[in-house]
Protein backbone atom coordinates (compact mmCIF):
# COMPACT_ATOMS: atom_id res chain seq x y z
CA UNK A 1 0.00 0.00 0.00
CA UNK A 2 1.53 2.97 -1.42
CA UNK A 3 1.44 5.99 1.67
CA UNK A 4 1.89 9.47 0.09
CA UNK A 5 3.39 12.39 2.03
CA UNK A 6 0.80 13.70 3.26
CA UNK A 7 2.04 16.19 5.90
CA UNK A 8 -0.02 19.49 6.76
CA UNK A 9 2.72 21.00 5.75
CA UNK A 10 2.72 19.39 1.60
CA UNK A 11 2.90 20.70 -1.74
CA UNK A 12 -0.84 22.16 -2.74
CA UNK A 13 -2.18 19.30 -4.97
CA UNK A 14 -3.87 20.09 -8.53
CA UNK A 15 -7.52 20.37 -8.52
CA UNK A 16 -10.05 17.30 -8.43
CA UNK A 17 -10.83 15.65 -11.83
CA UNK A 18 -14.28 14.75 -12.89
CA UNK A 19 -17.42 16.92 -13.28
CA UNK A 20 -17.98 19.52 -10.71
CA UNK A 21 -21.25 19.23 -8.72
CA UNK A 22 -23.40 21.89 -8.97
CA UNK A 23 -25.04 23.91 -6.26
CA UNK A 24 -27.97 21.85 -5.45
CA UNK A 25 -25.14 19.64 -4.08
CA UNK A 26 -26.44 19.70 -0.11
CA UNK A 27 -23.10 21.81 0.40
CA UNK A 28 -25.03 23.15 3.78
CA UNK A 29 -25.48 19.48 4.61
CA UNK A 30 -21.56 19.01 4.05
CA UNK A 31 -20.68 21.98 5.97
CA UNK A 32 -22.62 21.38 9.16
CA UNK A 33 -21.87 17.60 9.40
CA UNK A 34 -17.79 19.12 9.33
CA UNK A 35 -18.58 21.33 12.04
CA UNK A 36 -20.28 18.39 13.88
CA UNK A 37 -17.34 16.21 12.98
CA UNK A 38 -15.07 18.44 14.03
CA UNK A 39 -16.16 18.84 17.82
CA UNK A 40 -15.34 16.32 20.53
CA UNK A 41 -19.66 16.23 21.01
CA UNK A 42 -20.61 14.64 17.42
CA UNK A 43 -23.50 12.56 19.12
CA UNK A 44 -24.92 15.14 21.65
CA UNK A 45 -27.95 17.60 22.11
CA UNK A 46 -26.06 20.39 20.15
CA UNK A 47 -25.28 18.15 17.01
CA UNK A 48 -29.18 17.50 16.78
CA UNK A 49 -29.59 21.17 17.14
CA UNK A 50 -26.68 22.43 14.14
CA UNK A 51 -28.68 19.77 12.21
CA UNK A 52 -32.02 20.63 12.63
CA UNK A 53 -30.82 24.34 11.94
CA UNK A 54 -31.07 22.93 8.08
CA UNK A 55 -33.70 23.95 6.13
CA UNK A 56 -34.54 21.20 3.80
CA UNK A 57 -35.51 17.72 4.60
CA UNK A 58 -32.84 16.02 2.10
CA UNK A 59 -29.91 18.42 3.95
CA UNK A 60 -30.66 17.32 7.16
CA UNK A 61 -31.07 13.31 6.36
CA UNK A 62 -27.53 13.61 4.10
CA UNK A 63 -25.97 15.52 7.16
CA UNK A 64 -27.71 13.00 9.74
CA UNK A 65 -26.13 10.16 7.13
CA UNK A 66 -22.93 11.21 7.30
CA UNK A 67 -22.35 11.88 10.94
CA UNK A 68 -23.88 9.10 12.04
CA UNK A 69 -22.37 6.67 9.36
CA UNK A 70 -18.98 8.62 10.13
CA UNK A 71 -19.05 8.00 13.77
CA UNK A 72 -20.62 4.19 13.18
CA UNK A 73 -17.54 3.39 11.25
CA UNK A 74 -14.71 5.23 13.03
CA UNK A 75 -12.43 1.86 13.60
CA UNK A 76 -12.52 1.40 9.54
CA UNK A 77 -12.07 5.18 8.85
CA UNK A 78 -9.26 5.63 10.79
CA UNK A 79 -7.61 2.35 9.37
CA UNK A 80 -8.22 3.98 6.13
CA UNK A 81 -6.51 7.41 7.51
CA UNK A 82 -3.76 5.23 9.19
CA UNK A 83 -3.15 4.05 6.00
CA UNK A 84 -2.65 6.99 3.54
CA UNK A 85 -1.42 9.78 6.05
CA UNK A 86 1.82 9.96 7.85
CA UNK A 87 0.47 12.01 10.62
CA UNK A 88 -2.80 12.08 11.97
CA UNK A 89 -4.37 15.90 11.69
CA UNK A 90 -6.55 17.46 14.68
CA UNK A 91 -10.19 18.62 14.32
CA UNK A 92 -11.33 20.35 11.46
CA UNK A 93 -8.79 18.75 8.99
CA UNK A 94 -9.15 15.04 10.68
CA UNK A 95 -13.30 15.70 10.58
CA UNK A 96 -12.74 16.54 6.58
CA UNK A 97 -10.61 13.27 6.03
CA UNK A 98 -13.46 10.97 8.09
CA UNK A 99 -16.52 13.15 5.78
CA UNK A 100 -14.65 12.12 2.22
CA UNK A 101 -13.77 8.89 3.16
CA UNK A 102 -17.63 8.26 4.93
CA UNK A 103 -18.88 9.60 1.14
CA UNK A 104 -16.12 7.46 -0.95
CA UNK A 105 -15.87 4.24 0.50
CA UNK A 106 -19.39 4.08 2.72
CA UNK A 107 -21.90 5.91 0.94
CA UNK A 108 -20.64 5.71 -3.13
CA UNK A 109 -20.38 9.33 -3.74
CA UNK A 110 -18.31 9.22 -6.72
CA UNK A 111 -14.56 10.09 -5.69
CA UNK A 112 -14.15 13.35 -7.59
CA UNK A 113 -17.26 14.90 -6.18
CA UNK A 114 -16.72 13.79 -2.21
CA UNK A 115 -13.90 15.32 -2.98
CA UNK A 116 -14.31 18.20 -4.27
CA UNK A 117 -17.51 18.54 -1.67
CA UNK A 118 -14.90 18.12 1.41
CA UNK A 119 -12.35 20.68 -0.28
CA UNK A 120 -15.11 22.98 -0.39
CA UNK A 121 -16.82 22.51 2.78
CA UNK A 122 -13.52 22.93 4.60
CA UNK A 123 -12.50 26.05 2.90
CA UNK A 124 -15.16 27.98 4.77
CA UNK A 125 -13.65 27.54 7.91
CA UNK A 126 -11.73 30.53 8.28
CA UNK A 127 -8.96 29.03 10.18
CA UNK A 128 -8.01 26.64 7.40
CA UNK A 129 -5.07 26.78 5.62
CA UNK A 130 -4.09 26.02 2.25
CA UNK A 131 -1.28 23.65 3.42
CA UNK A 132 -4.58 22.22 5.28
CA UNK A 133 -6.59 21.64 2.12
CA UNK A 134 -3.77 20.26 0.50
CA UNK A 135 -3.39 17.93 2.39
CA UNK A 136 -6.92 16.45 2.73
CA UNK A 137 -6.55 16.52 -1.12
CA UNK A 138 -3.92 14.58 -0.76
CA UNK A 139 -4.71 11.88 1.31
CA UNK A 140 -8.24 11.56 -0.13
CA UNK A 141 -6.99 11.10 -3.46
CA UNK A 142 -4.59 8.47 -2.49
CA UNK A 143 -7.81 7.08 -0.07
CA UNK A 144 -9.69 6.68 -3.74
CA UNK A 145 -7.17 5.37 -5.67
CA UNK A 146 -6.44 2.23 -3.38
CA UNK A 147 -8.00 -1.03 -3.89
CA UNK A 148 -7.72 -2.54 -0.55
CA UNK A 149 -10.26 -3.66 1.86
CA UNK A 150 -12.21 -2.03 4.24
CA UNK A 151 -10.77 -3.62 7.85
CA UNK A 152 -13.60 -5.54 9.11
CA UNK A 153 -16.34 -3.92 10.83
CA UNK A 154 -15.35 -5.43 14.51
CA UNK A 155 -12.72 -2.26 14.45
CA UNK A 156 -15.68 -0.29 15.36
CA UNK A 157 -16.16 -1.61 18.57
CA UNK A 158 -13.87 -0.71 21.39
CA UNK A 159 -11.70 -3.34 22.60
CA UNK A 160 -14.08 -3.72 26.33
CA UNK A 161 -16.95 -3.71 24.48
CA UNK A 162 -15.58 -6.63 21.71
CA UNK A 163 -13.68 -8.41 24.59
CA UNK A 164 -16.64 -8.69 26.48
CA UNK A 165 -19.06 -9.59 23.94
CA UNK A 166 -17.03 -11.93 22.72
CA UNK A 167 -16.60 -13.51 25.88
CA UNK A 168 -19.91 -13.84 26.96
CA UNK A 169 -21.15 -15.15 23.54
CA UNK A 170 -18.77 -15.66 21.09
CA UNK A 171 -16.67 -14.19 18.65
CA UNK A 172 -19.59 -15.13 15.58
CA UNK A 173 -21.94 -13.16 17.69
CA UNK A 174 -19.70 -10.29 18.67
CA UNK A 175 -19.18 -9.86 14.39
CA UNK A 176 -22.90 -9.87 14.19
CA UNK A 177 -23.79 -7.39 16.76
CA UNK A 178 -20.77 -5.24 15.01
CA UNK A 179 -22.15 -5.70 11.74
CA UNK A 180 -24.91 -3.78 12.83
CA UNK A 181 -24.10 -1.84 14.79
CA UNK A 182 -22.38 -0.26 11.87
CA UNK A 183 -24.78 0.71 9.84
CA UNK A 184 -26.84 3.58 10.04
CA UNK A 185 -30.88 3.01 10.59
CA UNK A 186 -32.39 6.03 10.44
CA UNK A 187 -35.68 4.50 10.85
CA UNK A 188 -38.14 4.41 14.18
CA UNK A 189 -40.37 1.89 15.99
CA UNK A 190 -43.34 2.97 17.81
CA UNK A 191 -45.42 1.48 20.32
CA UNK A 192 -49.51 2.86 20.42
CA UNK A 193 -52.46 3.27 22.00
CA UNK A 194 -54.32 1.74 19.25
CA UNK A 195 -52.52 0.12 16.90
CA UNK A 196 -55.38 0.22 13.92
CA UNK A 197 -55.96 3.63 14.06
CA UNK A 198 -52.68 4.87 13.89
CA UNK A 199 -52.17 2.23 10.82
CA UNK A 200 -54.84 3.69 9.13
CA UNK A 201 -53.82 7.44 9.70
CA UNK A 202 -50.03 6.87 8.85
CA UNK A 203 -52.18 5.31 5.30
CA UNK A 204 -54.00 8.35 5.18
CA UNK A 205 -50.70 10.48 5.35
CA UNK A 206 -48.98 8.12 3.01
CA UNK A 207 -46.44 7.13 5.90
CA UNK A 208 -44.05 3.91 4.56
CA UNK A 209 -44.96 1.99 7.66
CA UNK A 210 -44.91 -1.70 8.20
CA UNK A 211 -46.67 -3.43 11.83
CA UNK A 212 -45.18 -6.11 13.43
CA UNK A 213 -47.02 -9.25 14.72
CA UNK A 214 -46.48 -7.79 18.27
CA UNK A 215 -48.25 -4.31 17.56
CA UNK A 216 -45.45 -2.20 16.89
CA UNK A 217 -45.21 -0.01 14.21
CA UNK A 218 -41.77 0.47 11.88
CA UNK A 219 -41.11 3.63 9.86
CA UNK A 220 -38.17 3.24 7.47
CA UNK A 221 -37.83 7.22 7.30
CA UNK A 222 -39.57 9.11 10.01
CA UNK A 223 -37.90 12.92 9.45
CA UNK A 224 -39.26 14.85 12.26
CA UNK A 225 -40.48 12.83 14.69
CA UNK A 226 -42.73 15.43 15.85
CA UNK A 227 -44.15 15.42 12.88
CA UNK A 228 -45.06 12.48 11.68
CA UNK A 229 -49.46 12.22 11.92
CA UNK A 230 -50.79 11.27 15.33
CA UNK A 231 -47.75 12.96 17.41
CA UNK A 232 -49.62 16.00 18.79
CA UNK A 233 -52.56 13.58 19.41
CA UNK A 234 -50.33 11.04 21.88
CA UNK A 235 -51.50 8.23 19.40
CA UNK A 236 -48.04 6.59 20.15
CA UNK A 237 -44.37 7.16 21.23
CA UNK A 238 -41.21 5.90 20.48
CA UNK A 239 -40.43 1.93 21.63
CA UNK A 240 -38.61 -0.56 19.57
CA UNK A 241 -40.75 -3.98 19.23
CA UNK A 242 -38.31 -6.35 21.37
CA UNK A 243 -38.71 -3.46 24.28
CA UNK A 244 -42.66 -3.77 24.32
CA UNK A 245 -42.10 -7.37 25.36
CA UNK A 246 -41.28 -7.22 28.89
CA UNK A 247 -45.26 -5.07 29.28
CA UNK A 248 -46.67 -7.78 27.02
CA UNK A 249 -45.34 -10.88 29.25
CA UNK A 250 -46.36 -9.30 32.19
CA UNK A 251 -49.77 -8.61 31.02
CA UNK A 252 -49.97 -12.54 29.98
CA UNK A 253 -49.69 -13.72 33.58
CA UNK A 254 -51.69 -10.98 34.58
CA UNK A 255 -54.32 -12.33 32.65
CA UNK A 256 -53.95 -15.62 34.38
CA UNK A 257 -54.11 -14.42 37.87
CA UNK A 258 -56.49 -11.42 38.20
CA UNK A 259 -60.23 -12.28 39.43
CA UNK A 260 -62.96 -11.00 37.60
CA UNK A 261 -63.69 -7.30 37.34
CA UNK A 262 -60.18 -6.48 39.57
CA UNK A 263 -58.52 -3.00 38.75
CA UNK A 264 -54.98 -4.22 37.80
CA UNK A 265 -52.57 -2.13 39.98
CA UNK A 266 -48.69 -2.51 39.01
CA UNK A 267 -45.71 -0.63 39.92
CA UNK A 268 -43.45 -0.13 36.99
CA UNK A 269 -39.92 0.18 38.74
CA UNK A 270 -37.41 2.53 37.11
CA UNK A 271 -40.15 3.75 34.60
CA UNK A 272 -38.94 7.16 32.96
CA UNK A 273 -39.05 7.76 29.95
CA UNK A 274 -42.12 5.86 30.66
CA UNK A 275 -42.32 3.77 27.54
CA UNK A 276 -43.54 0.58 29.45
CA UNK A 277 -45.62 2.60 31.64
CA UNK A 278 -47.51 4.41 28.53
CA UNK A 279 -48.10 1.17 27.37
CA UNK A 280 -49.86 -0.45 30.54
CA UNK A 281 -51.99 2.74 31.09
CA UNK A 282 -53.12 2.20 27.74
CA UNK A 283 -54.51 -1.05 28.68
CA UNK A 284 -56.52 0.30 31.27
CA UNK A 285 -54.28 -0.08 34.44
CA UNK A 286 -53.60 1.52 37.36
CA UNK A 287 -49.46 2.28 36.51
CA UNK A 288 -47.28 4.01 39.66
CA UNK A 289 -44.31 4.87 38.37
CA UNK A 290 -41.03 5.14 40.40
CA UNK A 291 -38.27 7.20 39.02
CA UNK A 292 -34.88 8.13 40.71
CA UNK A 293 -33.90 11.04 38.39
CA UNK A 294 -36.36 14.31 38.40
CA UNK A 295 -35.17 15.12 34.91
CA UNK A 296 -35.99 11.91 33.28
CA UNK A 297 -39.76 12.00 35.41
CA UNK A 298 -40.40 15.25 33.56
CA UNK A 299 -39.48 14.06 29.99
CA UNK A 300 -42.01 11.09 31.68
CA UNK A 301 -44.75 13.59 33.19
CA UNK A 302 -44.59 14.98 29.38
CA UNK A 303 -44.80 11.78 27.83
CA UNK A 304 -47.75 10.66 29.85
CA UNK A 305 -49.49 14.01 29.05
CA UNK A 306 -49.25 13.81 25.29
CA UNK A 307 -50.59 10.45 25.22
CA UNK A 308 -53.24 11.45 27.80
CA UNK A 309 -52.90 8.43 29.90
CA UNK A 310 -52.72 10.93 33.26
CA UNK A 311 -55.85 9.21 34.59
CA UNK A 312 -53.90 5.72 34.46
CA UNK A 313 -50.36 6.69 35.00
CA UNK A 314 -48.45 8.54 37.95
CA UNK A 315 -44.58 9.02 38.21
CA UNK A 316 -43.03 9.32 42.00
CA UNK A 317 -39.28 10.34 42.21
CA UNK A 318 -37.81 7.97 44.29
CA UNK A 319 -35.13 5.63 44.82
CA UNK A 320 -36.80 1.96 44.37
CA UNK A 321 -34.52 0.37 46.85
CA UNK A 322 -37.00 1.92 49.26
CA UNK A 323 -39.91 3.19 47.59
CA UNK A 324 -42.98 1.82 49.18
CA UNK A 325 -45.91 1.45 47.05
CA UNK A 326 -48.89 2.94 48.23
CA UNK A 327 -51.04 -0.26 47.85
CA UNK A 328 -49.70 -4.03 47.24
CA UNK A 329 -49.70 -3.93 43.21
CA UNK A 330 -50.63 -7.60 41.72
CA UNK A 331 -47.19 -7.51 39.77
CA UNK A 332 -44.55 -5.47 38.95
CA UNK A 333 -42.25 -4.83 35.81
CA UNK A 334 -38.23 -4.30 36.75
CA UNK A 335 -36.94 -2.74 33.48
CA UNK A 336 -33.39 -2.14 34.98
CA UNK A 337 -31.26 0.67 34.68
CA UNK A 338 -28.07 -1.18 33.11
CA UNK A 339 -24.87 -0.44 30.34
CA UNK A 340 -27.51 -0.44 27.23
CA UNK A 341 -24.98 -2.53 25.00
CA UNK A 342 -28.07 -3.72 23.19
CA UNK A 343 -29.05 -0.03 22.34
CA UNK A 344 -26.08 0.55 19.64
CA UNK A 345 -28.40 0.82 16.79
CA UNK A 346 -29.97 4.02 18.22
CA UNK A 347 -26.68 5.03 20.54
CA UNK A 348 -23.01 4.72 19.08
CA UNK A 349 -21.95 5.89 22.62
CA UNK A 350 -22.22 1.54 23.40
CA UNK A 351 -20.01 1.16 20.46
CA UNK A 352 -16.81 3.18 22.30
CA UNK A 353 -17.25 2.56 25.90
CA UNK A 354 -13.99 2.37 27.52
CA UNK A 355 -12.82 -0.66 30.11
CA UNK A 356 -12.91 1.59 32.89
CA UNK A 357 -16.19 3.24 31.88
CA UNK A 358 -18.24 0.11 31.09
CA UNK A 359 -16.67 -1.90 34.15
CA UNK A 360 -17.23 0.75 36.41
CA UNK A 361 -21.11 1.28 35.11
CA UNK A 362 -21.66 -2.43 35.42
CA UNK A 363 -20.58 -3.04 38.93
CA UNK A 364 -22.81 -0.32 40.05
CA UNK A 365 -26.14 -1.08 38.49
CA UNK A 366 -25.81 -4.90 39.01
CA UNK A 367 -25.46 -3.63 42.89
CA UNK A 368 -28.17 -1.26 42.29
CA UNK A 369 -30.98 -3.70 40.31
CA UNK A 370 -29.83 -6.23 43.29
CA UNK A 371 -30.85 -3.78 46.38
CA UNK A 372 -34.57 -3.02 44.69
CA UNK A 373 -35.38 -6.90 43.87
CA UNK A 374 -34.73 -7.02 47.55
CA UNK A 375 -37.25 -4.16 48.11
CA UNK A 376 -39.67 -5.03 45.46
CA UNK A 377 -40.05 -8.43 46.35
CA UNK A 378 -41.76 -7.54 49.43
CA UNK A 379 -44.19 -5.98 47.74
CA UNK A 380 -46.87 -8.58 48.28
CA UNK A 381 -47.24 -8.79 43.97
CA UNK A 382 -47.83 -12.16 42.92
CA UNK A 383 -45.77 -11.82 39.41
CA UNK A 384 -42.93 -9.72 37.58
CA UNK A 385 -41.04 -9.38 34.90
CA UNK A 386 -37.47 -8.59 35.15
CA UNK A 387 -36.00 -6.45 31.80
CA UNK A 388 -32.73 -4.99 30.43
CA UNK A 389 -31.44 -3.79 27.37
CA UNK A 390 -28.17 -5.00 27.40
CA UNK A 391 -25.78 -7.97 26.29
CA UNK A 392 -23.99 -8.42 29.17
CA UNK A 393 -24.61 -11.91 30.96
CA UNK A 394 -23.43 -10.27 34.19
CA UNK A 395 -26.37 -7.95 34.11
CA UNK A 396 -29.22 -10.73 32.45
CA UNK A 397 -28.91 -14.47 33.12
CA UNK A 398 -26.18 -14.06 36.20
CA UNK A 399 -28.77 -11.19 37.75
CA UNK A 400 -31.75 -14.37 37.28
CA UNK A 401 -29.59 -16.69 39.32
CA UNK A 402 -29.40 -14.09 42.09
CA UNK A 403 -32.68 -13.30 42.19
CA UNK A 404 -33.60 -17.17 42.35
CA UNK A 405 -30.93 -17.58 45.34
CA UNK A 406 -32.71 -15.16 47.13
CA UNK A 407 -35.84 -16.84 47.08
CA UNK A 408 -39.41 -16.47 47.03
CA UNK A 409 -39.83 -16.66 42.93
CA UNK A 410 -39.35 -19.21 40.47
CA UNK A 411 -39.05 -18.66 36.58
CA UNK A 412 -42.61 -18.29 34.64
CA UNK A 413 -41.66 -20.07 31.08
CA UNK A 414 -41.90 -17.45 28.58
CA UNK A 415 -43.81 -19.57 25.41
CA UNK A 416 -43.29 -19.44 21.64
CA UNK A 417 -46.92 -18.56 20.60
CA UNK A 418 -46.26 -14.69 23.78
CA UNK A 419 -43.55 -13.60 21.25
CA UNK A 420 -44.33 -14.02 17.56
CA UNK A 421 -41.10 -13.02 15.36
CA UNK A 422 -38.86 -13.67 18.38
CA UNK A 423 -39.59 -17.61 19.00
CA UNK A 424 -36.09 -18.45 18.93
CA UNK A 425 -34.70 -15.84 21.52
CA UNK A 426 -36.32 -17.94 24.18
CA UNK A 427 -33.25 -20.17 26.14
CA UNK A 428 -33.73 -23.22 27.38
CA UNK A 429 -34.81 -21.65 30.80
CA UNK A 430 -37.97 -20.05 29.55
CA UNK A 431 -35.87 -16.38 28.98
CA UNK A 432 -36.05 -14.09 26.16
CA UNK A 433 -32.20 -12.92 25.50
CA UNK A 434 -32.73 -10.94 22.49
CA UNK A 435 -29.41 -9.80 20.02
CA UNK A 436 -29.73 -6.63 18.33
CA UNK A 437 -28.98 -8.82 14.85
CA UNK A 438 -31.94 -10.66 15.57
CA UNK A 439 -34.68 -7.75 15.49
CA UNK A 440 -34.55 -4.13 17.07
CA UNK A 441 -32.52 -3.73 20.21
CA UNK A 442 -30.96 -6.25 22.29
CA UNK A 443 -32.78 -7.29 25.45
CA UNK A 444 -32.58 -9.48 28.60
CA UNK A 445 -35.94 -10.55 29.54
CA UNK A 446 -37.52 -13.03 32.41
CA UNK A 447 -40.86 -13.56 34.14
CA UNK A 448 -41.13 -14.60 37.39
CA UNK A 449 -43.94 -15.38 40.05
CA UNK A 450 -44.00 -15.44 43.50
CA UNK A 451 -43.96 -19.00 45.37
C1 LIG B 1 -33.69 1.35 31.38
S1 LIG B 1 -34.24 2.87 31.97
C2 LIG B 1 -35.96 2.60 32.09
C3 LIG B 1 -36.74 2.73 30.82
C4 LIG B 1 -38.24 2.70 31.08
N1 LIG B 1 -38.65 1.52 31.79
C5 LIG B 1 -39.04 2.80 29.82
O1 LIG B 1 -39.64 1.82 29.37
O2 LIG B 1 -39.14 3.89 29.25
C6 LIG B 1 -33.76 2.78 33.65
C7 LIG B 1 -34.24 3.94 34.51
O3 LIG B 1 -33.98 3.60 35.87
C8 LIG B 1 -33.71 4.80 36.58
N2 LIG B 1 -33.08 4.42 37.86
C9 LIG B 1 -31.78 4.12 38.10
N3 LIG B 1 -31.60 3.81 39.40
C10 LIG B 1 -32.81 3.90 39.99
C11 LIG B 1 -33.27 3.70 41.32
N4 LIG B 1 -32.43 3.35 42.29
N5 LIG B 1 -34.57 3.91 41.59
C12 LIG B 1 -35.45 4.28 40.59
N6 LIG B 1 -35.05 4.49 39.31
C13 LIG B 1 -33.76 4.30 39.01
C14 LIG B 1 -32.84 5.55 35.61
O4 LIG B 1 -32.78 6.92 35.92
C15 LIG B 1 -33.53 5.26 34.27
O5 LIG B 1 -34.46 6.25 33.98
Amino acid sequence: MPTLNCSLQGPAHGPVTGPVPTSNSHSNARQVALKILSTSSSTSTKSSSLISSLQSPSDRNLCTNLVQTANRREGQIDDIIQRHAKKRPKKVVLAALKLGIVQMKFLDTPPHAAIYETLEALKTFPSVSKPQVSFVNAVLRSASNSTSPLSPSTSNLSPHISSTLSSDWGSSVMSEVAEVYSLHDGGVTLSCTDVDVVGEMFRTHNVTNEISPLGSVGVKNPGSIKKLPGFDEGLWWVQDSSASLPAILLKNSIERIKKEGETVRVVDVCSAPGGKAMQMGSWGWEVEGVELKEKRAKRMRENIERTRLQNKVTVTVADAKTFQPSLPPLGFLLDAPCTATGTGRKNVDVMRRSEAEGKKMEEELVNTTVGIWENAKHWGSKVCVFSVCSLSVREGESQVDTFLRMGGVEIDRIMPEEVPGFEGSIDEQGRLRIFPSDRGDGFFITRFIFV
